[in-house]
């Protein structure tokens, strides 16, 4: 391959790799931030457990706090001792016949073992007569039985969701290593292309990818930034993508990737960038084009194609994974569901077809794909809510058969 040549026409597993590959070389590096802003980030060090959980054993219910040998088989009358209070001050001993009022939460006094619902006693002259006895340890919630000093309780590569946040909230932990958030600038390039508000002259299109990429950033907790519309302008799409190859982790565009007159971007990536490869044998997206920034700038560039599904079916594909690769994000679980209706493949190429999900009765995921699978036809994309992965080849798939399905 002569130094310019990259490859062209590759597989999807291909453009994968490569994928892949790049952003092992560009791994964002860790940074320290406060716990309360790292819901949705990727955990760069393991979290380890400082702290027992429970920290004590304590109440799992409002009752009494008693000594479960004291109890009698029908009712018992105990001394009230004392009270317990979540965050209170230690309640005495529990001695024989003794009990002590407890609450949700609250420590365990010493000596006790067991606690009594408050709707299972009566106060009689400030005793507490046990009206129905509890199991030996009942309502309590032992140290330790959650989580136990050291265990390993977040993995390197991991997005932290709310509750794994909150576990390590519940750990006295105020700061954590995540991976830094890959900054990303949006462009939409095309003379045909409108803001919304704006009245439609003969031949033009109200800009919609924008809107589709910027939500599907976001939706990944990334906080992207969207340039106005680029005309189809060598010169303009040049100065513009100079700009943002110096200020980002990633330029995405789309539009302008594939063979027409207008389409300036392959040849101005070939030119300043280093292009890691054009066109990948899928359906939609098949134009896309993946290069470093050279002379536009250090940023890498993922170049969409224009046509509205081809842009959720590259982001899916393709633009997503280079950003989890970018801040070492664990492979995310892949699904898979059943067609719930036969569909007949009839080009080679790989396809990311539209299709709705569903639960049938005996709990398998099903999905239903939309015959509307051309790549404008973004009513169909929007009234679906998952792409079919359908393989490389022509093929009829029966009814029932178990495909790949990515949720969205
Ligand atoms: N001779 C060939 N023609 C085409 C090829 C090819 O290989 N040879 N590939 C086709 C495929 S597949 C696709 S996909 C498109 C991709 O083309 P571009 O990336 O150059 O996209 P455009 O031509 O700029 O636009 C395609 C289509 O999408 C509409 N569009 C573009 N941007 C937006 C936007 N921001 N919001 C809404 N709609 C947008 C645009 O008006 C066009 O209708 O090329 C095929 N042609
Ligand atoms: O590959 Mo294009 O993205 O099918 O329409």
């Amino acid at each position: 391959m002569a130094s310019d040549a990259f490859p062209t026409r590759i597989a999807y597993a291909e453009a994968l790799a490569i994928v892949s590959r790049v952003a092992r070389g560009r791994r964002l590096p860790a940074e320290h931030i406060a716990l309360a802003r790292a819901h949705g980030r990727v955990l760069a060090t393991d979290a380890l457990a400082r702290i027992a959980m429970p920290a004590f054993d304590n109440s799992a219910m409002d009752g009494f706090a008693l000594r479960r040998a004291d109890l009698l088989p029908g009712e018992t009358l105990l001394a009230l001792r004392g009270e317990q209070f979540a965050g209170g001050p230690a309640a005495p001993l529990v001695r024989a016949g003794e009990c002590v009022r407890i609450t949700t939460g609250a420590p365990l006094p010493d000596g006790s073992d067991t606690v009594v619902i408050k709707e299972h006693t009566r106060i009689e002259d400030g005793n507490v007569r046990v009206l129905q006895a509890p199991a030996a340890g009942s309502h309590v919630r032992h140290r330790g039985e959650d989580v136990r000093a050291g265990d390993l309780l977040a993995v390197v590569g991991e997005a932290l969701s709310p509750a794994r946040v909150a576990l390590l909230a519940g750990q006295g932990i105020a700061g954590i290593d995540v991976a830094r958030r890959p900054t990303v600038a949006v462009f939409s390039t095309g003379d045909e292309l409108v803001e919304p508000g704006l009245p439609l002259a003969h031949g033009q299109v109200y800009d919609s990818n924008r809107e589709l990429l910027m939500g599907l950033l976001r939706a990944e907790g990334l906080e992207p930034v969207a340039w106005p519309t680029l005309p189809d302008d060598p010169h303009a799409i040049e100065s513009a993508l100079r700009h943002a190859g110096e200020a980002f982790d990633l330029v995405l565009t789309c539009g302008g990737v594939s063979a027409g007159e207008k389409d300036h971007l392959p040849a101005l990536l070939q030119r300043r960038g280093q292009v890691h490869f054009w066109k990948v044998r899928m359906r939609p997206g098949m134009p896309v084009l993946f290069a470093d920034g050279g002379t536009l700038g250090p940023a890498l560039f993922l170049a969409l194609p224009g046509n509205p599904v081809s842009v959720l079916a590259t982001w899916f594909a393709l633009a997503r994974p280079l950003l989890d690769g970018l801040q070492a994000r664990a492979p995310r679980r892949a699904w898979r569901a059943r067609l719930a209706a036969p569909w007949r493949k009839r080009h080679e190429r790989l396809e990311f077809l539209r299709g709705r999900l569903a639960s049938a009765d005996d709990g398998t995921l099903l999905v239903e794909p939309d015959p509307a699978d051309g790549s404008h036809r973004m009513r169909a994309a929007a009234d679906a809510d998952a792409l079919i992965v359908l393989e490389e080849g022509e093929r009829d798939y029966p009814q029932g058969s178990v495909v790949e399905v990515l949720p969205y």
